[in-house]
């Protein structure tokens, strides 16, 4: 089955206090895994399985509201985040419908109770568990003990996302086009319906993980930062004949003010050259924003990480 390829990283033993090799098994894998696809599968994740189902169940509801009642979320002139709900223009590339969410305490959301719910519920989970992984991340990275925690020590760019993806019945536009994300690590998870992809040497790898079951993916940042070691993969959602899709997917951000840049610890400690610029995270947030409240006419025109490429 094409999905066996991706590995799939059982992350009990973080927390079970003294599995060493159950850690040092999932560790390895995660190594593997991130320096092979930029992606794996988490399972035993923390995430307790009936609030993600809970959470679809959520989402689907608030997708099915008629236009003008979902439109009362849409992003208000004037707001500094692209909070609330957004969809793709008529003629675009892409096909979807989201839901943009931020720090549960900001007061920059604008949400109806269903998602504030989801929210505050899902945040606390997803939050441990990304700086879980991150810090499993430091050390497959080989970085000093405890160097991502400090580093990335501002939660205030983290962001929640519902995806509605309508079933596809003439057209072929895509749920979501390649891409690779911003960000540091995202979590996904959906109800079940195929359609997300990973590219990988030429090829298209349908991911089509069990319910309960969380998708991982390296972002950018690590990837600048790693220089390369870890992958930040590109994918896309293909919208299935017939059937709409729901997904939710959490990014685990950096402080706005931090630069992003190849480390030394594998640059200069390696003798290899750095494959990227330097550059503040918020300018890059910046850009990806714009390409999508202002998308490009040409696909290739879309600002990407190759933007910052040597
Ligand atoms: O919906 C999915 O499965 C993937 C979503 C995604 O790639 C994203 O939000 O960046
Ligand atoms: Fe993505």
């Amino acid at each position: 089955m094409a999905n066996s390829v991706l590995p799939t990283v059982d992350l009990s033993a973080f927390f079970n206090q003294g599995d060493k090799d159950g850690k040092k098994k999932a560790t390895l894998e995660i190594e593997e895994a991130c320096s092979e696809y930029g992606f794996f599968l988490a399972v035993n994740h923390g995430v307790p399985l009936e609030l993600m189902s809970r959470a679809l169940q959520v989402s689907k509801s608030f997708f099915e509201l008629p236009d003008q009642e979902k439109f009362e979320y849409s992003l208000k002139p004037g707001a500094t985040l692209p909070v609330g709900y957004l969809r793709s223009t008529e003629n675009a590339a892409e096909k979807n419908e989201h839901f943009f969410m931020v720090l549960p305490t900001s007061t920059h959301n604008h949400c109806p109770s269903g998602f504030q719910q989801v929210l505050e519920e899902t945040y606390p989970y997803f939050t441990n568990l990304a700086l879980l992984v991150e810090s499993i991340i430091n050390d497959c990275l080989g970085l000093p003990p405890n160097f991502l925690k400090e580093y990335n020590n501002d939660r205030s760019w983290d962001f929640l996302m519902a995806h509605h993806y309508p079933a596809s019945e003439t057209d072929q536009s895509l749920g979501k086009t390649c891409h690779s994300d911003g960000n540091i690590i995202t979590f996904v998870f959906n109800d079940g319906v195929e359609g997300l992809e990973v590219y990988k040497d030429g090829n298209w790898i349908p991911i089509s993980p069990p319910q309960g079951t969380l998708v991982v993916n390296i972002g950018d940042t690590i990837q600048v930062m790693s220089n390369d070691k870890f992958k930040s993969a590109a994918h896309r959602v293909v919208r299935p004949r017939g059937r709409s899709r729901y997904s939710y997917a959490f990014f685990h951000g950096l402080g706005g003010d931090k630069m992003v840049e190849p480390l030394q610890h594998f640059t200069i400690k390696k003798g290899e050259s750095p494959k990227y610029k330097g550059f503040l995270y918020k300018e890059y947030v910046q850009l990806r924003i714009r390409n999508r409240t202002h998308p490009p006419a040409k696909p290739e025109d879309v600002i990407g990480i190759t933007h910052y490429a040597i």
